[in-house]
């Protein structure tokens, strides 16, 4: 198995969201046999609900034993709790409300309404995060991180040109200057999504076929943050037919 990063071309946002699922399902299916739980990073974005809602739509989500997964988020907006903007939100209706679960097994970054400084937020999710550290780290190594990319090539709230992306000492960081509203936010950084054993990046839609295109192209990662990216056993991009447009023919790995 090599760690290259692979591209899986779908024919149309439907059945992108549909194969996601069905892969995150069986992956988890195996993972939790080999161990005891297993951690999640999920996204907000126009494809991480739809992922979410078509795992929840789907009988086989049935057969997973969902007490032993827990759900993390790659980022959030600096909004109140239950605010239409959250991420949480987003995943929450899409799938984790249907799932009954224990309120610990879910990992929310804090709300502005929560009465900490948006600082404090930083320091409570790193705190957070470092109550399941493993392998050495003070976070876990995800078992899968989800993400989405922005047409501007940003992952989590790591835009470009802004010093977020090149943050590696911080699992955390606080967001002031985010160029899509709203401005603040919080932000797992790279050294913890690149820790993670899979990174899963699912995107569609025409507008993201240029930072698609120029990440694998070789851009920095200051200019297309998604270029800074790389899963410890897997990174893959699934995407559909729009959004693969700028993807050279010998990357591309179709899924139909
Ligand atoms: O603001 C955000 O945007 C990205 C990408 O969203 P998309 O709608 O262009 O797919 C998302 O991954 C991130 O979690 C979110 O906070």
């Amino acid at each position: 198995m090599t760690n290259d990063r692979r591209v899986l071309v779908h024919p149309d946002k439907g059945a992108l969201a549909g194969s996601v699922a069905a892969r995150f399902m069986t992956k988890l299916l195996d993972l939790l046999d080999a161990q005891e739980t297993v951690h999640v990073v999920l996204t907000g974005g126009s494809m991480g609900g739809a992922v979410l809602s078509s795992v929840r739509d789907s009988p086989a989500h049935a057969s997973i034993d969902w007490s032993r997964v827990h759900f993390w988020w790659g980022d959030e907006r600096w909004v109140p709790e239950g605010h239409e903007e959250r991420n949480d939100r987003q995943s929450r209706e899409a799938l984790l409300d249907s799932l009954g679960l224990d309120a610990g097994n879910i990992h929310p970054f804090p709300a502005s309404d929560s009465g900490l400084t948006l600082d404090a937020a930083a320091d409570a999710y790193t705190a957070e995060l470092a109550r399941y550290g493993s392998d050495g780290l003070p976070y876990p190594v995800f078992d899968i991180v989800f993400l989405g990319v922005g047409p501007d090539g940003h992952i989590a709230s790591l835009f470009p040109h802004r010093s977020g992306i090149q943050v590696v000492d911080r699992p955390v960081i606080a967001v002031r200057d985010s160029p899509k509203p709203p401005a603040e936010r919080l932000s797992l950084t790279r050294p913890v999504i690149n820790a993670a054993q899979r990174v899963w990046m699912v995107l569609a839609g025409s507008d993201k076929a240029s930072a698609l295109g120029l990440a694998l192209a070789g851009a920095s990662r200051d200019e297309v943050p998604v270029a800074g990216i790389k899963g410890r056993r897997r990174t893959v991009f699934f995407v559909d037919r729009d959004a693969a447009a700028e993807v050279p023919e010998a990357l591309i790995a179709r899924d139909y």
